[in-house]
């Protein structure tokens, strides 16, 4: 479903979205093996936090927390037992806001797929059917109302930040000694500080625990000694264009209005995401960050609220100078405006975005006031394209089909079998040399378009 963002789109003729159905007895597709195997250790890991949480919930809620820790655990499990045996997707029946529209995509799939047979986890589209797992986690929690804020993915997202300490004081002791010289700073130096800020939140996407099914993937060696080592893996650098875009922007010398960040992970690559918004804030370059998080908790480790105003907390309170002192302006950048945190139930559906403009209107708007919009990660990646088995070589703004709010760039490492915009023969090159390529996490895209020449 395609109703564009207002201008011309090619339609998507090349080929269908991924799917889990199995391909071959020896050639299992990464989609097929994340059904099989990921999300199911998800669903068991998911279970087991609840289950250890069991006296935290009765001393909060005595037998009532008991209960619900049971009733939690009983919708989980069979969860898990229509996954394992593709039992048709069936509706949800928590009565939350996004309830309806969630029902109404699963008709969606199914006037799509046609009544042969029904909508299943083996047989529809994965982005579908990996987004719904995140969603029907949430239901069982949420029908069990004294622990229905309880995030089931908590102690994973804080345990990667804690282990990230050491890399992330080197990147706030980065952060001090560009402003130190800030006045200094001639335009070339600008862009060059701005390409390895841009480079370092790029690679913080690494660190995601839904690819490890939640084991510990956090940044352990200097993530700015390692740029120069990982240029090679940059499949696709449009940095210069995202620069030149920026500069564009800027109307008679003043900063730039406003950049969007659109977040994946909490623990490190969040870290990266708010030291770029830093440094774009306090150069001078951009007046407001919006940054677009999760309305609940998603994909293992994605940023919701609480994880966002957790982060910077933890880095105000931080026993280390420079750390520290960025967790306060942090801080003061989101009590002055200058920062500010969204979040909005599309980035919690399994809509394409191509979608967007007919599906969440209102988000769509909103992103259209925004000069530049940074898509971080694997997943808005695979959403921004549809999630097709698209040609290598077809251009990304093709991929798009007709989303184009605003100049855009998506930064992301290669974690699930869809790639587009690459050079003739490229891919076949990189398939022969390293057959995972697409989702091994070791390559990396900055890829953008913006609606308007640059
Ligand atoms: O956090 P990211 O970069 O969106 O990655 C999410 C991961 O989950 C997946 O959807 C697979 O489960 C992959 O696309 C990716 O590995
Ligand atoms: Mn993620």
């Amino acid at each position: 479903m395609n109703t564009g963002g207002g201008s011309s789109w090619t339609p998507c003729i090349d080929g269908d979205p991924l799917s889990s159905e199995r391909p071959s007895l020896f050639l299992c597709s990464f989609a097929y093996l994340t059904i099989r195997d990921r999300l199911p250790t998800i669903l068991t890991k998911v279970i087991d936090t609840i289950h250890r949480n069991k006296s935290k919930f009765f001393e909060e809620h005595g037998e009532e927390g008991i209960n619900a820790e049971k009733q939690a655990i009983a919708l989980l499990s069979k969860l898990r037992n229509e996954l394992l045996t593709d039992k048709p997707v069936i509706e949800l029946t928590d009565g939350l806001e996004d309830a309806d529209s969630w029902n109404e995509y699963l008709q969606r799939q199914q006037r799509l797929q046609g009544d042969q047979e029904p909508v299943s986890w083996f047989t529809s589209p994965w982005l579908y059917v990996e987004c719904y797992m995140y969603r029907r986690i949430q239901e069982a929690v949420s029908l069990n109302p004294p622990i229905s804020n309880f995030d089931v993915f908590n102690e994973g997202k804080t345990q990667s930040f804690y282990e990230s300490q050491k890399a992330v004081m080197t990147l706030c002791t980065f952060l001090e000694d560009i402003q130190k010289n800030a006045e200094k700073l001639s335009p070339d130096r600008l862009s060059e500080d701005f390409n390895k800020l841009l480079q370092i939140s790029l690679w913080g996407n690494k660190c995601d625990l839904s690819i490890s099914a939640g084991q510990d993937n956090s940044q352990k060696i200097s993530p700015i000694d390692a740029l120069a080592s990982l240029q090679p893996f940059i499949l696709v650098n449009d940095s210069g264009m995202v620069w030149s875009s920026l500069m564009s922007s800027q109307r008679a010398g003043e900063s730039v209005d406003r950049v969007d960040i659109v977040l994946d992970n909490a623990g490190f690559e969040l870290v990266t995401d708010l030291v770029l918004a830093d440094f774009l804030v306090s150069s001078g370059l951009v007046r407001k960050i919006y940054f677009h998080g999760k309305s609940f908790p998603w994909f293992v480790s994605d940023v919701t609220a609480n994880d966002f105003h957790w982060t910077v907390r933890q880095t105000m309170a931080a026993n280390h100078k420079w750390m520290s002192k960025r967790g306060f302006q942090w801080q003061n950048y989101l009590k002055v405006g200058a920062w500010s945190y969204h979040d909005h139930p599309f980035w919690t559906q399994p809509h394409e975005f191509c979608d967007m403009a007919a599906d969440a209107p209102d988000l769509y708007s909103r992103l259209q006031q925004a000069d530049l919009v940074l898509f971080k990660g694997d997943l808005n990646y695979r959403k921004l394209t549809g999630d097709r088995a698209w040609d290598h070589t077809v251009e990304f703004s093709t991929a798009l089909q007709g989303f184009q709010p605003a100049p855009l760039c998506s930064l992301r490492t290669l974690k699930a079998n869809v790639q587009v915009g690459l050079q003739p023969g490229r891919g076949e090159k990189l398939t022969s040399r390293d057959p995972t390529w697409m989702t091994n996490g070791k390559y990396a895209v900055i890829q953008f378009y913006s609606p308007k020449p640059v």
